[in-house]
């Protein structure tokens, strides 16, 4: 149906008939009906999602204008538009819920209308002159939502990965080695199963840490390799119906000259459009590290915990009043966001899990949530992570003499004593300590068990508490 005239509108026509748009909007016709079936969440696309489909429509119009499919100075002003939003400009222009169209169709429309109508300004034409510069024929020219959306999750993966997660954990696993470094001399308790150990060095808890993370740095770079295989030429199925011969192999080129990234084709365009394994990889990498996140996050609230009732090894730095009530109260903040961040992002990896796992012959339509929470994973981590080690990892202190105290007062000690007085010999002793409150040292002289020369040599604290070398075969240490 035709509606009315208005200054401030436009008339745009798809298939399905006219509508007025906005004439101050770069959206279009299209995009206006996807913000009407989806008002979901009120998300709008992520950032990093915008900038790797933009990224793919400027490699396209390149190439699409190389190869003579589009007019020259049409491929032109596609790139110069795609430029302008990859500097900022035209943000408020991507407007659908992130919960959608299956396979991204809405955004990816949303993407092609934007840029057709700034290349038809660019052009000196109106807005919604879709004859001159077409989002589907000219922006969109041998392409389908069902390559370029897998591609951008690709894209958009490698760019958040590549611009928060990394250098965060960077950033965090050196904040951790430098602490491991100052509290090397701090013996503490050890704790396993909540309950007291053999003592260990609080330091070597942090460069524990600093190796987790290492090494789940390692599986993320490992996983991600997969995003660097693009499947974009294969169009609707995977057949690369409407692309030039010579568009597959170029168009992969020009976004790795973009993004500076070593990106191949895939050998198998159907294979690389229908499975989701390369993001059920990277986000399983990511839940992984959330795990040991959590982990660490909990080990740092209990060794904070107190100040008079609890443990209290170390101080985390209180960046903010911890209670609305209780006065002089400061809670451990940054390590409780944390948990709360890795919950999402298992979370969102499950989702992920179910959306991978519903493809239906030549598609995946669950593509958008994929999208969504592979690439907010990736940014909230890494911003976690960065927050977590400026704001708490750089600022923490350590109580050593309660460290100390608490290691000397820890029947397990007993435990070094195993190899001259037997096992039993010394749960004895344990079970005695305990019930009388005298000192494992005491009992152990009492019942003439060990010399006291022998007894000082054998609970020594630093001893006990260093790492034993790992020995090679030829008898030397590393
Ligand atoms: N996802 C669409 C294709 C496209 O948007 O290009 C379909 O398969 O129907």
């Amino acid at each position: 149906m035709t509606q009315p005239m208005d200054l401030d509108v436009r008339i745009e026509r798809d298939s399905m008939g006219d509508r007025s748009i906005p004439c101050s909007a770069y959206y279009g016709i299209q995009t206006l009906r996807a913000t009407e079936n989806f008002p979901i969440s009120g998300i709008k696309p992520l950032p990093t999602y915008v900038d790797a489909c933009i990224i793919i429509k400027k490699a396209t119009a390149i190439v699409n204008g190389k190869l003579g499919c589009i007019p020259q100075e049409i491929g032109q002003a596609i790139v110069q538009a795609a430029d302008e939003v990859l500097a900022g400009k035209l943000r408020d222009q991507f407007v659908v819920d992130v919960y959608q169209a299956g396979a991204g169709t809405s955004h990816h429309m949303n993407v092609n209308e934007v840029l057709a109508n700034r290349a038809l300004e660019i052009l000196g034409e109106q807005k919604g002159n879709y004859k001159r510069v077409s989002p589907n024929d000219h922006v969109n020219y041998g392409q389908s939502t069902n390559d370029v959306i897998p591609t951008a999750i690709r894209i958009g993966g490698l760019l958040a990965l590549s611009k928060t997660l990394h250098p965060a954990l960077e950033n965090a696993i050196a904040a951790l080695e430098e602490k491991a470094q100052e509290f090397q001399n701090v013996v503490r308790s050890g704790r396993t199963h909540m309950q007291d150990a053999v003592p260990v060095r609080l330091g070597e808890n942090f460069r524990a840490w600093a190796h987790i993370l290492t090494e789940h740095q390692n599986r993320i770079y490992t996983a991600s390799s997969d995003l660097m295989i693009l499947g974009l030429g294969g169009s609707a199925a995977g057949t690369g119906l409407n692309t030039h011969p010579q568009y597959r192999a170029s168009v992969v080129q020009a976004i790795a000259e973009i993004i500076n990234f070593p990106l191949e084709p895939a050998p198998h365009l159907m294979a690389a459009m229908q499975s989701m394994a390369p993001f059920v990889n990277v986000s399983g990498a990511l839940r992984n590290l959330a795990q040991d996140l959590v982990k660490i996050s909990h080990d740092l609230r209990l060794m904070d915990s107190g100040p008079k009732t609890g443990l209290k090894e170390i101080q985390l730095p209180p960046v903010q009043p911890g209670s609305s009530i209780m006065p002089g109260k400061y809670n451990p903040v940054m390590a409780e966001m944390t948990s709360m961040v890795c919950f999402q992002v298992m979370g969102y990896d499950h989702a992920i899990a179910l959306a991978a796992q519903a493809g239906q012959l030549e598609l995946n339509v669950m593509m958008p949530l994929i999208a969504y929470n592979l690439i907010h994973s990736i940014e909230i981590l890494g911003n976690t992570i960065a927050a977590l080690t400026e704001r708490c990892i750089k600022g923490i202190t350590a109580y050593q003499e309660r460290c100390l105290a608490y290691a000397e007062g820890s029947l397990a000690l007993v435990t070094a004593l195993n190899t001259h007085i037997g096992y039993l010999n010394a749960a004895a002793v344990a079970k005695e300590s305990l019930e009388t409150g005298q000192s494992l040292r005491q009992i152990v002289l009492e019942r003439g068990l060990m010399s006291e020369e022998e007894l000082a040599k054998v609970l020594n604290l630093e001893q006990m508490s260093a790492i034993v070398p790992l020995t090679i075969q030829d008898g030397k240490s590393e």
